[in-house]
């Protein structure tokens, strides 16, 4: 059997007496697309901050390609090829599109953010970077300083640092979150290509996105993993259905 990208085994996590995520175990293919789901508060986020380093489990551990990383910090994480955008915005506002980028690119030749370095000239940087920019369809923004750009494209840009470090496995916490429609099509339309080939994890509150990206989602409910399955298996399992019954309206896709 091949190696997991990434692989969790009895997962669990609490703070003082709350138990947040419970007995997780997850085993996520090299190149799939993997999808989280569940409701408020379920422990979506604090699974993402034990996968990508932030916290430390209580007990279980988090494999990325067959190696443990749990108890790692987050920047050697990173390091072995995985790497995380956040719910809020990371970008550096006062710098452009293309020194963002470039950033996450230096970061990833292990170069750190050497500002000081005159790298700006370096071939493999610059063609990378034009890449990434390429990839999230950012070129013609790429002179604009990054706190003009409208909503979604500052979006895009977190995306675009987020692979531009080159790891092969993504974490993305609610892209698509405050976009309307048309922006979510092409935020949906940017991760697939922008993921392509590569390992993606992604916790979404927009079912359309989810079932439209995911090769399989897992639905996590006080903290246990409930199901695990494609989305045409999710659309039908009960327990799914009673859980988001229990808690909010069934989103449509779903019903
Ligand atoms: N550092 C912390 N200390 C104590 N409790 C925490 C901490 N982080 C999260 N929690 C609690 O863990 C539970 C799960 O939170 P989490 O943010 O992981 O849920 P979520 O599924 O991501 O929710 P949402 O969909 O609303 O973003 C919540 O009850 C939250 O209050």
């Amino acid at each position: 059997m091949t190696t997991p990208a990434l692989s969790l085994k009895n997962l669990n996590k609490s703070f003082g007496p709350a138990k947040i995520i419970n007995d997780v175990s997850l085993d996520i293919a090299p190149g799939e697309r993997h999808a989280i789901i569940g409701p408020n508060g379920a422990g979506k986020s604090t699974l993402f901050n034990l996968i990508s380093g932030l916290y430390t489990p209580t007990s279980g551990t988090v494999a990325l390609h067959g190696r443990t990383i749990s108890g790692m910090p987050p920047h050697e994480i990173n390091k072995l090829g995985l790497s995380r955008s956040f719910q809020v915005s990371n970008i550096f506002t006062n710098m452009t599109v293309r020194e963002n980028v470039r950033c996450g690119v230096l970061h990833s030749m292990g170069q750190g953010y050497a500002f000081w370095k005159n790298i700006g000239s370096n071939k493999a940087v610059q063609q990378k970077t034009w890449e990434v920019l390429e990839h999230c369809a950012l070129t013609d923004k790429a002179n604009v300083p990054a706190a003009l750009l409208p909503y979604a494209d500052q979006r895009a840009l977190e995306i675009a640092i987020t692979i531009a470090g080159g790891a092969d496995v993504i974490l993305l916490d609610e892209p698509t979150a405050g976009m309307s429609h048309s922006e979510t099509d092409r935020a949906v339309d940017l991760i697939r290509r922008a993921t392509e080939g590569k390992t993606l994890v992604i916790v979404e509150h927009d079912m359309g996105v989810i079932f439209d990206l995911a090769d399989r989602i897992s639905v996590l409910v006080y903290g246990e993993i409930i199901a695990s399955a494609p989305p045409s298996e999710i659309r039908g399992d009960p327990a799914v259905r009673e859980a988001y019954l229990g808690d909010e309206e069934l989103p449509e896709v779903m019903a």
